[in-house]
């Protein structure tokens, strides 16, 4: 034997409440919305039909009752039964079940959002198609009336009567009300009156005249940076998308201000636009995204996306033209929001020029950007890292050495693409060793004496994997420089691999790396400073030692690589014991 489903009320208006819309809120839109789809119901049938929404929220002193009425299609005692009192029916969709063009709803359950608030709802109704005007009445555990009473309304159109639960008063209450009303209506093209005030004007800010900077620093609370007015015709979409002055963080969450044919579907809704424009906040009206059944975001589906493409080239658009009409602007844009561009400079050559052009970039010769940079030196001649520019950074500059600090985040992908588009010269990275090619030889017998000295050093930088090599640089301020020797490192990463590798692949792991490929880390000592020239003085061995491996230690400080646990010792134990012999000496 065949059953239909039951549905109990009680349980669907707590699947609404709690897991479906995210506030009681919601009731005002979804009354507001049944109210302005009747209007253009009623407008098919007779396009000259008056379209004005009431809104009498409770009076204190009042009956206690909330009222919004409509001048819409109305509905016939049958379709009272059919469409109010059948959960998930609803008179806006074809019979295929699509959703009809013009009308804001579509699920047939918004009206049950009214039971958030209220305990009872009562409707009076009079169709233009015709029939006596019909009463309904409903309570919040599924009970309901239909009474056919021609006298209860004269006009065409719908009355709805909210009685409010005892802890829900406040929802309908005039100052709430109006607030609920003008954040969700503003916008909508019909005259909406809440106690009396009319606050829809039935104008898209966008489209009539309303100064657009004046309309954003009013919705985002900000004076914003620029506003790019924006199109996409396809989705019946229109708006503006404002760019943020600065102080907005990359992974802040991108909050849109989306209206679906004009109501406000939410102030936060995420998906409008690529990641990179985090800097930039939309508010768009379209007739043809869809929203999620709370009607509380936007359905993703691939119009989504493609709206979404759309809209970051407009946004580029705009960025690109700025560059080619108004420099200064560009530079404080660039400095201002450089992460988002930067990204989107990995994939778009135009906003890699621009980035080339206004982006000032660290260089041993201070703020730059990288065409400043080239037009000197020729290419841009990067570091990747940025702990290591700064610590080399001083020394090139000091040989005449120029160097860009590329260590944050893309500009290593940004150097790459330099190179594949303008070829290699565009872009070298600089190898440690470079900088430390260019510095110069030592005089001979300060030379001579130091290694004299280091040769009773070796085993203590031996422990560190490093290797000492004397130099001579300005500052003379700077005793020793450490650098990474990547052969070195690679023979290290092999060996302590092959270790723990079984012997068939240790093999093949020695033979790949070759034995003589030195140290992984060299301390470039200056011999121009006075510490240095001591140290090639010295002749108490455990004093050699100490002073070498307190160098040590104070470079890898300076290099602010992490320490190593062999690290933190040395540095215990060379501090404590300079501390011991200090104390001792005197
Ligand atoms: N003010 C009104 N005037 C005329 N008909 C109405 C009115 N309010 C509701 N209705 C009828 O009741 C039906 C159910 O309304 P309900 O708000 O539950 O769902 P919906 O608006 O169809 O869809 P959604 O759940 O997406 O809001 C509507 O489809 C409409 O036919």
């Amino acid at each position: 034997m065949a059953h239909t489903f039951g549905v109990d009320l009680r349980g669907m208006i707590d699947l609404l409440s709690h897991h479906l819309y995210s506030s009681p809120r919601v009731y005002a839109r979804e009354l507001l919305q049944n109210a302005v789809d009747a209007i253009t119901a009623r407008r098919a049938l007779q396009p000259d039909a008056p379209g004005e929404v009431v809104v009498e929220p409770v009076e204190p002193g009042g009956n206690g009752t909330f009222r919004i009425s409509d001048t819409g299609i109305g509905l016939t005692e049958r379709e009272v039964h059919d469409l109010l009192s059948t959960l998930g029916r609803t008179s806006k969709r074809d019979d295929l079940g699509f959703a009809r063009r013009g009308f804001l709803g579509q699920f047939g359950v918004g009206l049950l959002s009214a039971f958030l608030v209220a305990e009872r709802i009562r409707l009076v109704s009079r169709s233009a198609k015709g029939g006596p005007a019909v009463r309904w009445s409903a309570d919040s555990a599924g009970n309901y009336e239909v009474e056919v009473d021609d006298d209860a309304r004269v006009e065409v159109g719908t009355t709805i009567e909210l009685v409010p639960h005892r802890d829900s008063e406040h929802w309908l209450e005039h100052d709430v009300v109006r607030a609920l009303v003008v954040e969700y209506g503003e916008l909508l093209p019909v005259g909406v009156v809440v106690g009396g005030e009319r606050v829809t004007s039935g104008e898209l800010p966008w489209q009539g005249g309303e100064d657009l900077l004046a309309y954003g620093a009013r919705v985002l609370g900000v004076e914003p940076f620029d506003a790019i007015p924006v199109e996409v015709p396809a989705v019946g979409l229109t708006g503006v998308a404002y760019v943020l002055p600065r102080g907005v963080h990359p992974g802040a969450r991108q909050s849109h201000r989306v209206y679906l044919k004009r109501m406000l579907v939410g102030e936060a809704i995420e998906g409008l636009l690529p990641e990179w424009a985090y800097f930039v906040r939309c508010v768009v009206d379209s007739t043809s995204l869809r929203p999620t059944a709370s009607r509380e975001a936007l359905y993703q589906d691939e119009t989504l996306l493609a709206v979404r493409e759309e809209l970051g080239r407009q946004v580029r658009d705009w960025l690109v033209r700025l560059d080619a009409t108004d420099p200064d602007r560009t530079s404080a844009l660039l400095d201002a929001h450089h992460l988002g561009i930067k990204s989107l400079a990995r994939v778009d050559d135009e906003m890699l020029r621009l980035v080339e052009r206004w982006l000032p970039y660290e260089t041993t010769e201070g703020g730059q950007t990288l065409k400043q940079f080239k037009r000197k030196h020729g290419t841009v001649l990067f570091l990747p890292d940025v702990d290591e520019f700064r610590q080399l950074a001083p020394v090139a500059h000091a040989q005449g050495m120029g160097l860009v600090n590329a260590g944050y985040a893309y500009d290593l992908e940004i150097m790459e693409r330099l190179v594949a588009l303008d070829g290699p010269f565009a872009a070298r990275r600089v190898a440690p060793t470079e900088v430390l090619a260019a510095l110069g030889d030592p005089e001979p017998d300060v030379e001579r004496a130091l290694r004299e000295r280091l040769v009773l050093a070796k085993d203590v930088l031996g422990r560190h994997d490093c290797e000492a090599v004397p130099r001579d640089f300005d500052p003379g301020s700077l005793p020793a420089l450490l650098m990474t020797n990547v052969e070195g490192e690679r023979r290290r990463d092999a060996k302590q691999a092959s270790e723990e590798a079984d012997p068939l692949w240790a093999d093949l792991l020695g033979s790949l790396v070759a034995d003589d490929s030195g140290a992984a880390q060299r301390l470039v000592l200056n011999c121009r400073n006075p510490l240095v020239r001591k140290l090639a003085t010295l002749t108490d061995q455990a004093l050699v030692e100490l002073t070498v491996e307190s160098l040590y230690v104070h470079a890898v400080l300076q290099s602010r690589r992490p320490m190593r646990p062999r690290d933190t010792a040395a540095l215990n134990n060379s501090f404590l014991e300079l501390l011991d012999r200090a104390v001792g000496n005197r």
